[in-house]
C-alpha cells in the first residue's frame, strides 16, 4: 500500500541556521490494512515522513509510492485525487472554529464538489459513526477534546480514504479519552479495512492498536517489525528505552557503579526523563518483581546529579 524507498529529505537552511537532513535514507513497507505505528522522540523525522506520504513534501531523493503511484511525480490534478484518498488527523484537531460540527465534516465534500443532498446523507452517516449525531449543530469550542478529535476523524473519513494518517492524534487527550479514540479507530479499521499510519511517542498507543511498528531516531528507522515480536524481544536500545522507559545494559551499569534503587513501574518514564535531563545513565539491573510491580535500576553519573535525581523522583 505504502512503500518508502531510501528516502532522504533535506530542508534548506533558514536564516543563519544550517540545512537539516530530517530523513537520512528511510525505507519502510506498509501493507494494505496494516495499523502501523511510527515511534520516536521529537525531531526524529516522524512528521516529515507523514507529510511525504500525503504529498505535502517531496523527497530530496528516493521515492514514496502510495497505492502504486509515485506521489512526488504526480501532477497537480492527480496529486489532488491521490490526496483525497489519504485522510489525516492531528494532535490539535485543526478544526474550523467558525463552522459547526456538521459543516466541519461537510467541508472536504464541498471542496470535492459533491452535491448538497449527498453531502447531508454522508455527514449524517459519519456523525453517527463517530458518536456525535447529537452534537451536529455545536461549534468546536463547545466540545471536549475527545469530541473534537471525533469531528477530526469524521472529516478525515469524508472522502472514503484508503489511508488514514494520525499525527500524535491522542497526545493532547487524557488516558480515558485516548482509549475511547483508539477504540473508535479500531472499529473503523475493522469496518472498512482502512490502512492506518500513526505517529506517536507513546508506546502504549502502539501496543493498544498497531500490528506493525517502526522506531525512528535522528532521521533513520532503527527497528521495524511486528508489534508483538518487538515487544517480546526489542533489539535496539532506543526501542528498549521506549518499552521499559530505561536501557537494559546490566554489565555497563555495574561496571560504572552508581546508585541502585527499586522503582515502581509507573515511575519508570519519569525516572528516564529525569536521568536524561541530568545526563545520567539509567539501566535496568534486576528483575521486575511482579507482586510489588517494581524493578531494580541503577543510575550512574556524577554523584551530585544522581542524588538530586533520586530526591526528585521521591518527591513526585
Ligand atoms: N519545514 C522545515 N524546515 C526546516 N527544518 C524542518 C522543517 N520541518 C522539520 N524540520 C526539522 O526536521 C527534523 C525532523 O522534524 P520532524 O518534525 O519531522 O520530527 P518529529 O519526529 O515529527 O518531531 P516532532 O514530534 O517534534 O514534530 C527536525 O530537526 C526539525 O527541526
Amino acid at each position: 500500500m505504502i512503500e518508502i524507498n531510501n528516502v532522504i529529505k533535506e530542508y534548506p537552511a533558514r536564516g543563519k541556521g544550517a540545512a537539516v537532513t530530517a530523513l537520512q535514507g528511510v525505507s519502510l513497507k506498509i501493507e494494505r490494512g496494516d495499523i502501523f505505528g511510527i515511534v520516536g522522540y521529537s525531531g526524529a523525522g516522524k512528521s516529515t515522513l507523514l507529510r511525504l506520504i500525503n504529498g505535502l513534501e517531496t523527497p530530496t531523493s528516493g521515492e514514496v509510492i502510495v497505492d502504486g503511484k509515485n506521489i512526488s511525480a504526480l501532477k497537480t490534478k492527480e496529486l489532488r485525487q491521490a490526496r483525497q484518498k489519504i485522510g489525516m488527523i492531528f494532535q490539535h484537531f485543526h478544526l474550523l472554529w467558525s463552522r459547526t460540527v456538521r459543516d466541519n465534516v461537510a467541508f472536504p465534500l464541498e471542496i470535492a464538489g459533491v452535491p448538497k443532498q449527498k453531502i447531508d446523507e454522508k455527514v449524517n452517516h459519519l456523525l453517527e459513526r463517530v458518536g456525535l449525531a447529537d452534537r451536529a449543530n455545536a461549534y468546536p469550542s463547545q466540545l471536549s477534546g475527545g469530541q473534537k478529535q471525533r469531528v477530526g476523524i469524521a472529516r478525515a473519513l469524508a472522502n472514503d480514504p484508503d489511508v488514514l494518517l494520525c499525527d500524535e492524534a491522542t497526545s493532547a487527550l487524557d488516558p480515558e479519552t485516548t482509549a475511547s479514540i483508539l477504540q473508535l479507530l479500531k472499529e473503523i479499521h475493522k469496518d472498512t479495512g482502512i490502512t492506518l499510519v500513526l505517529i506517536t511517542h507513546e508506546m502504549s498507543v502502539v501496543r493498544a492498536i498497531c500490528n506493525k511498528m517502526a522506531v525512528m531516531e535522528s532521521g533513520r528507522v532503527v527497528e521495524t517489525g511486528a508489534v508483538e515480536q518487538i515487544f517480546q524481544s526489542p533489539s535496539h536500545p532506543l526501542t528498549r528505552q521506549f518499552i521499559y522507559g530505561v536501557g537494559t545494559s546490566e554489565e555497563q551499569a555495574v561496571k560504572e557503579g552508581g546508585r541502585t534503587l527499586f522503582v515502581s513501574l509507573d515511575k519508570l518514564p519519569q525516572l528516564a526523563q529525569i536521568a536524561k535531563d541530568r545526563g545520567l545513565t539509567c539501566q535496568v539491573t534486576g528483575e521486575v518483581s511482579e507482586a510489588e510491580e517494581s524493578i531494580q535500576v541503577t543510575l550512574s553519573g556524577e554523584n551530585k546529579e544522581v542524588e538530586e535525581a533520586v530526591n526528585l523522583l521521591n518527591r513526585r
